[in-house]
């Protein structure tokens, strides 16, 4: 994948993977407003079946994107389908022909959250003359996404695509959450839920994080309260949003492991002056990290995602969790990451003990943290074809 670069907000989305579009039309959120136009940008793998009942839908987690294996499966402009097939994707590992999510075997569908930056409507989307006669980017105007308004929208992209209920729904982090979401607000359409890496509700441990990360972008002063698409772009609040929350993706003790308190190649951290001081190398990873999400990422979609991510919770104006999920009729995957310090454990536990029925709390073993969903794709796939996807 490629980005597009460049100083304006349209060149800021980054749709080379996309295959379809899916105008949802006029999507009433669930604060009341109305967004107008939203819209979702998505991609296929694999055939649907002549019954319909063959299709998977992933949910991509925070600064995720619809690509989530190589090559597609609708045609497309040649130059869209040669950067798509090469790309390697986020579960690549998981998705693919003769995986674990087989795309020999399954229509697998996976669309860009709203809010983001990667084709669905987001912030630097261009708003329409109802809210802005000259069509500048939403930019600050841009509204509220919660959970339940993504799925809202993946509801009408499903009813588009003829898939009346899903044979699985699943997601890793923020996709766990909307995953969660769908099983919960149509019970009807999910047949398997996997819920990874995430829990019935964002922890106050999440909502502090996720605070944080929100301060460092909007004290940048570059972020001009979100309208900046004509001038620079706060990349140094974004990077720094990005530092806060991937040392919240990592273990401490592989942080430990991989960089103790070693000196960066050629950098000195024994320099008199300590501002003037080489980097640790944990500091220049960190730093790589920043400049890798600032260079693919919105500031302002990273705000809007990280807002949505906050919003989670399955229980909000429904009752208690037992009550809730009650309601659901799927089978479920639910797993957590043995040394996940965003998504702990024992949170998925607490919605393993609140599921109806028998359910098995599943553990992926990784020394990489909250992470481990995206790096141990592998345990992933054995433990869908031992629960959900056995036949
Ligand atoms: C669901 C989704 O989010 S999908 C969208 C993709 N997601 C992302 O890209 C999220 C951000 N990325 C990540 O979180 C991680 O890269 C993962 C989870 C995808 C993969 O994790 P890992 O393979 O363990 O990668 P790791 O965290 O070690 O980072 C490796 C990078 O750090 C760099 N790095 C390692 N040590 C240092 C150092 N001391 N100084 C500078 N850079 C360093 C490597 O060169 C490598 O760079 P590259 O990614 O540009 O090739
Ligand atoms: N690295 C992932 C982790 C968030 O769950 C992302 O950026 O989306």
């Amino acid at each position: 994948m490629t980005i597009v670069g460049g100083g304006t907000a349209d060149s800021l989305v980054r749709e080379d993977g996309v295959v379809g579009y899916i105008d949802v039309g006029p999507l009433t959120l669930e604060s009341g407003y109305r967004l107008p136009r939203a819209r979702l940008a998505y991609e296929t793998w694999g055939r649907l079946n002549a019954d319909g009942s063959n299709a998977v839908l992933i949910e991509h987690a925070l600064t995720g994107d619809s690509h989530v294996a190589r090559g597609q499966s609708r045609d497309h402009a040649p130059e869209v389908e040669r950067l798509a097939a090469e790309a390697g994707g986020w579960w690549d590992g998981l998705v693919g022909p003769g995986a674990a999510i087989d795309t020999d075997k399954y229509f697998v569908v996976c669309a860009n959250i709203l809010g983001g930056c990667y084709g669905s409507t987001g912030p630097a989307t261009q708003a329409p003359p109802e809210v802005d006669p000259e069509q500048r980017a939403w930019g600050s105007r841009f509204p509220r996404i919660t959970v339940r308004d993504t799925v809202s929208a993946e509801a009408v992209l499903s009813d588009a695509l003829g898939i009346d209920r899903w044979r699985l729904v699943i997601g890793g982090s923020m996709g766990g959450a909307r995953a969660l979401e769908w099983a919960v607000m149509y019970p009807d359409r999910v047949a398997a839920c996997g819920v990874i890496a995430a829990c019935a509700s964002a922890s106050a441990e999440l909502l502090a994080w996720g605070q944080a990360q929100a301060l460092a972008i909007r004290q940048d002063p570059n972020f001009r309260g979100g309208d900046y698409y004509d001038g620079e772009f706060p990349e140094a609040g974004l990077g720094l949003a990005r530092r806060i929350a991937h040392i919240t993706y990592r273990s401490a003790a592989e942080l430990h492991y991989r960089f103790g308190r070693e000196a960066q190649t050629n950098e000195d951290v024994d320099a008199t002056h300590t501002s003037q001081r080489g980097r640790y190398r944990v500091e220049s990873y960190l730093d790589h990290q920043a400049s890798k999400l600032a260079g693919r990422f919105d500031a302002n979609s990273y705000l809007s995602v990280n807002e949505t991510l906050m919003s989670h919770d399955v229980t909000r104006g429904r009752g208690a969790l037992e009550e809730v999920l009650a309601g659901t009729t799927c089978e479920w995957l639910v797993a957590g990451v043995d040394s996940d310090r965003l998504f702990f454990p024992a949170e998925s536990a607490e919605l393993v003990q609140a599921l109806p029925g028998e359910q098995t709390l599943h553990m992926i073993s990784s020394p990489s943290g909250h992470d481990g969903f995206l790096i141990e794709a592998p345990q992933l796939g054995m433990l869908l074809k031992k629960t959900v996807l056995k036949d």
